[in-house]
């Protein structure tokens, strides 16, 4: 269950509000009208209609021009999708006006809290947040600047000023994220897939600030191919998948604490914030680019193109394996001081050293194999049902044998719906630590990205990294 404030079910509304500030010198529409500030949002009543409430859970925020209070709300259609929409008031008293509007902007912001008093809340004016965008127009199907521009409402209703910049080759967001003022912006925002995020992270981890970097907030407006951060975000605080819905959670969110892992191979390191896709998974996203003028259709394409090669992956997984009953991992700042030039590896043995005896080991062939902190590494894969972007574990979902082609079809048919995990070939493993040794030389897909090598060990750092979305 979800233990975010604004999704729990709202009545529409109120039997009994307590105002915390409330006024009949309004009109709606042209006759007489009431306004209050209540604990669910703003009551609104007239002599002709039923009174409404408009919830805080989809207030934006607010604004005063002339003599009319305007309130930003995207409240969900049946579908799920929220739709951004403008509620208009008017009074003759401009002081009236300005109060309603400044405990809007504030209780828009923070949930209700008792121990603020009316006040307090008019005298704090709510910071404005500024955020960097980053779009990748060629992410996806190029459709990105598009997508931001529709979801861009969101940011200036909620008052966020916002700098624009298109990425303008590959690795850009890298060199972005490394020379970043970081006092500038509250939060960077990625218009792309995973990649584009991915890149940013890449450049936050290799600066000399590295521990204060990585924890700058991220937000991600899906607009690639592969989205799966997006996915595994919306799913936990029960918001439907749409582009206007990934806006929400950023401009009504907070810095939330998310896992990252280090991945590392006999040359270089590499930070992970979601997945690493061996075998079938990582052959079909890498050998997809082939047919990216396909759009969306090329991943089933290679797909069906790698199924019917018949090819099989050899290798070895080990892995610490976690016990039912050992404590929750400690939050990475929470255990460890902000030294060293990248995060502690203290579970990895050394790459060509034995294992430690606690270690499990799974030989192959594989025909499937990825790993995951989130529930979904992809839009369309609900590959670890349960996953929990800030467990501190890493679900490895593997089949370490060869399979007919016809169940190879139907477990890859059952990712969508999660219903692969019911097939008595396929493996679910929790773990904080592991090793892939390998005998392809093809390379792995990590958040989309490429990453080699015949040995690959991965540790978990809960927390490491933060993304902007509702507490979860
Ligand atoms: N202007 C650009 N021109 C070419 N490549 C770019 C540009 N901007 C970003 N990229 C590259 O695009 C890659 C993929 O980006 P992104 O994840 O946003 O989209 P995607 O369609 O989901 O990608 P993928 O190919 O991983 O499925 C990034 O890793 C980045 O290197």
């Amino acid at each position: 269950m979800s233990r975010n404030p604004w999704n729990t079910p709202q009545p529409a509304v109120m039997s009994t509000p307590v105002a915390l500030i409330s006024s009949t010198a309004f009109s709606l529409g042209g006759v007489p009208a009431s306004l209050a500030v209540v604990e669910l949002g703003l009551l609104v009543a007239t002599d002709h209609t039923e009174p409404m409430t408009l919830l805080w859970a989809d207030i934006l925020g607010a604004v005063v021009m002339e003599n009319q209070l305007i309130v930003y709300t995207c409240a969900p259609k049946a579908s799920g999708q929220r739709i951004l929409s403008k509620f208009t008031i008017s009074s003759g008293q401009p002081e009236l006006l300005e109060s309603f509007a400044v405990a809007t902007r504030y209780l828009a912001r923070y949930p209700w809290d008792t121990t603020r008093t009316l006040n307090e809340i008019l005298q704090t004016e709510t910071p404005d947040r500024r955020c960097l965008v980053l779009i990748n127009p060629v992410g996806g199907s190029g459709a990105a600047e598009r997508m931001f521009q529709d979801v861009r409402g969101f940011f200036d209703a909620a008052g966020i000023h916002i700098k624009i910049q298109l990425t303008e080759h590959a690795a850009h967001a890298t060199e972005i994220a490394q020379t970043l003022d970081l006092t500038a912006f509250d939060f960077v925002v990625c218009v792309g897939g995973d990649g584009l995020a991915s890149e940013v992270v890449q450049g936050l981890i290799r600066r000399s600030d590295w521990h204060d970097a990585i924890r700058f907030p991220i937000g991600l407006i899906p607009g690639g191919s592969g989205n799966g951060l997006t996915q595994s975000l919306t799913k936990l605080v029960n918001e439907a998948f749409f582009p206007e819905n990934c806006a929400y959670l950023i401009v009504k969110g907070s810095p939330q604490p998310m896992d990252m892992m280090t991945a590392r191979n006999d040359h270089e390191t590499f930070l992970s914030f979601l997945s690493l896709a061996w075998a079938f998974v990582a052959d079909v996203d890498l050998e997809s680019e082939t047919y990216r003028l396909l759009g969306g259709a090329r991943f089933t394409v290679s797909a069906v193109a790698k199924v019917l090669s018949w090819k099989r992956w050899h290798g070895a997984l080990s892995y610490l394996p976690a016990a039912d009953d050992e404590p929750t991992p400690t939050q990475y700042w929470d255990a460890l001081p902000a030294s060293g030039d990248a995060p502690a590896l203290d579970l990895l043995p050394p790459l060509a050293g034995p294992l430690p005896a606690s270690w499990k080991t799974i030989e192959g062939p594989f025909t499937f194999f990825w790993a995951t902190s989130a529930a979904a590494p992809s839009s369309d894969c609900h590959l670890a049902p349960g996953a929990h972007v800030n467990d501190g574990y890493i679900h490895v979902v593997a089949v370490p044998e060869n399979l007919s082609l016809v169940t190879q079809a139907k477990i890859l048919l059952a990712l969508d719906s999660a219903t692969h995990l019911e097939y008595p070939q396929v493996v679910r493993i929790k773990t904080r630590a592991y090793q892939l040794r390998r005998t392809d030389t093809n390379f792995v897909s990590i958040d989309g990205e490429r990453f080699g090598g015949s040995t690959i060990q991965v540790q978990m750092h809960r927390g490491l990294g933060r993304v902007m979305c509702l507490p979860y």
